[in-house]
């Protein structure tokens, strides 16, 4: 695909921003903000030292102020907006991620309950941060209303400062520091690693403390530190979306330093056992409790290698819709994942409905077709999919396999054709080696048999409908109704 068409499609999906078409102008930026001047080098082209984390910090500044109206200054005589060391937020990726959310809120998907009765779209941001970037990006862009949560008083202290910093749109944001459950067993966040806060990325050559070892048990991926939804929402509160940008990472040692850039971190921020996967998982969990009380329950990834497992949980309890897209900034990548317990008000793109509900019947198609005809128009469209299949003309039927990856290919297509918008149910990972083989295969029957005299009646049924590839069915089945109402049917029926 090329590059435009590439573009068009991202921006379709709100996934590209402003800083895609007109990035930063740094000597413009140094011209007109003194104290960013010194940081950038003009020659042989203006840019910033990617590495130095007091550039990077200073170059988020100036961007809030210059094209967001974010008021960075502290009100006291200090001029940092975010301690040394704290996570320093890249205005322009945080800005695909808000970018985003307007887009999935104004898209109509799901039904649009306003939840505060003011009008206002209100979001809910999980581990806000030192900066509060994400309220004050989603206040000040779109006049959305926000609580920010975090779990360190560090953050909840800033982040509190850098609201009250911005009287014209501080009225919009709550900072909600999460209670720690003092039972909760394992990581204790707000404390830092052996006594010391580590901080990562600070500077290329920052050595990073070693851990404690159970710190490296990266068996337990369950995630058990302190509340993330449940426990800090409360029961009365209705939001229109979360967002999250997790601790990414299962180990200081796998956040690493970054050597090509220099956007602080600390352990708490960037670190918790099992990673994002774990994080999210519980999100996931906690929307289970909360999917009357939000419309959309979103997060951001670092890894695109965990959206399979994902979105393979959120299916598995029971979401109505999901969405991903990925942001492009420069050099670094990330993805958005988003669902929703609520139906969606249209098709605009493929919904695999749980088991229960697989369309499996094509109703009314007229008898001047034989049920001969149809029968062997059943075969010969799986046929030409690839698929193996056998025709009984006795019992009026034909049974169907297809293998895993017969699957993956007619979700991949289906992907393909929603400009990989993607609302799909991928099999559920396969990792167990004594799988039964027969697990590995979707096996269903298609019969067709006159239901009222002048009408046939074409039924698809799962031979085993707790199979892991069984999400499949319903799309196999949509692609076969179409292809038969185009050949049978004059009109819709
Ligand atoms: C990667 S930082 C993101 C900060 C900011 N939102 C940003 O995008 O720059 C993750 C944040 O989540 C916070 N956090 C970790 N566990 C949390 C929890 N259970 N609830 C709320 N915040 C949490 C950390 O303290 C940290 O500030």
């Amino acid at each position: 695909m090329g590059g435009k068409k590439k573009r068009k499609r991202k921006e379709e999906e709100g996934g590209s921003s402003v800083y895609s078409e007109t990035p930063p102008d740094f000597a413009l930026l140094a011209s007109l903000y003194p104290s960013f001047h010194p940081f950038v080098q003009f020659s042989p082209r203006p840019t910033i030292r990617w590495t130095d984390f007091n550039a990077t910090r200073e170059l988020t500044r100036v961007l809030l102020h210059h094209r967001h109206a974010i008021n960075w200054f502290a009100s006291s005589s200090s001029s940092s907006w975010i301690p040394d060391g704290q996570l320093c937020p890249t205005v322009p990726n945080r800005c695909n991620y808000v970018h985003w959310l307007q887009h999935l809120l104004s898209s109509n998907i799901i039904p649009d309950a306003v939840s505060t009765g003011d009008g206002k779209v209100r979001g809910f941001d999980i581990g806000t941060g030192a900066s509060c970037i994400y309220p004050l990006l989603g206040a000040s862009l779109h006049g959305w209303t926000f609580v920010g949560s975090d779990v360190t008083d560090i953050a909840i202290e800033w982040a509190e400062r850098n609201v009250n910093n911005n009287p014209h749109i501080s009225q919009l944001i709550e900072i909600r520091k999460v209670q720690c459950n003092a039972n909760a067993p394992g990581v204790e966040v707000g404390e830092s690693v052996n006594g010391v806060e580590i901080t990562l990325c600070k500077r290329t050559d920052t050595e990073v403390a070693s851990l404690p070892l159970d710190f490296h048990d990266s068996e337990n991926k369950i995630y058990h530190g302190p509340p993330i939804l449940v426990g800090v929402v409360r029961d009365d509160e209705k939001f229109d979306f979360c967002m999250c940008n997790p601790p990414f990472f299962e180990s200081l040692e796998e956040a690493g330093l970054n050597p090509k850039t220099s956007c602080g971190g600390t352990s708490n921020e960037m670190v918790c056992p099992g990673g994002e996967k774990a994080f999210i998982t519980r999100i996931i969990e906690d929307s289970i409790q909360l999917k009357h009380q939000f419309r959309w329950f979103t997060s951001m990834l670092g890894k695109k290698s965990n959206l399979k497992y994902l979105i393979s949980k959120l299916w598995e309890v029971g979401v109505a819709v999901v969405k991903t897209t990925e942001f492009v900034q420069g050099r670094t990548h990330r993805w958005g994942l988003a669902w929703s317990f609520l139906t969606p008000k249209q098709k605009s793109s493929i919904s695999l409905p749980d088991k229960k509900t697989c369309p499996s019947h094509l109703r009314g198609l007229q008898c001047q077709h034989s049920a001969i005809n149809v029968l062997e128009a059943v075969k010969s469209h799986f046929s030409s999919c690839g698929l193996s299949c056998a025709l009984n003309t006795s019992s009026f039927t034909v049974d169907v396999a297809a293998s895993k990856d017969d699957c993956d290919s007619i979700l991949r297509n289906e992907l393909s054709i929603i400009n990989k918008s993607v609302d799909w149910k991928p099999t559920r990972e396969t990792s167990n080696a004594s799988l039964n083989s027969s697990l590995e295969r979707l096996c269903f029957r298609i019969l067709v048999f006159q239901q009222i005299p002048g009408t046939l009646l074409v039924k698809g049924s799962l031979q085993d409908r707790n199979s892991p590839l069984s999400g499949t069915f319903s799309v196999i089945f949509r692609k076969l109704e179409e292809a038969l109402r185009n050949k049978f049917c004059t009109k819709s029926v």
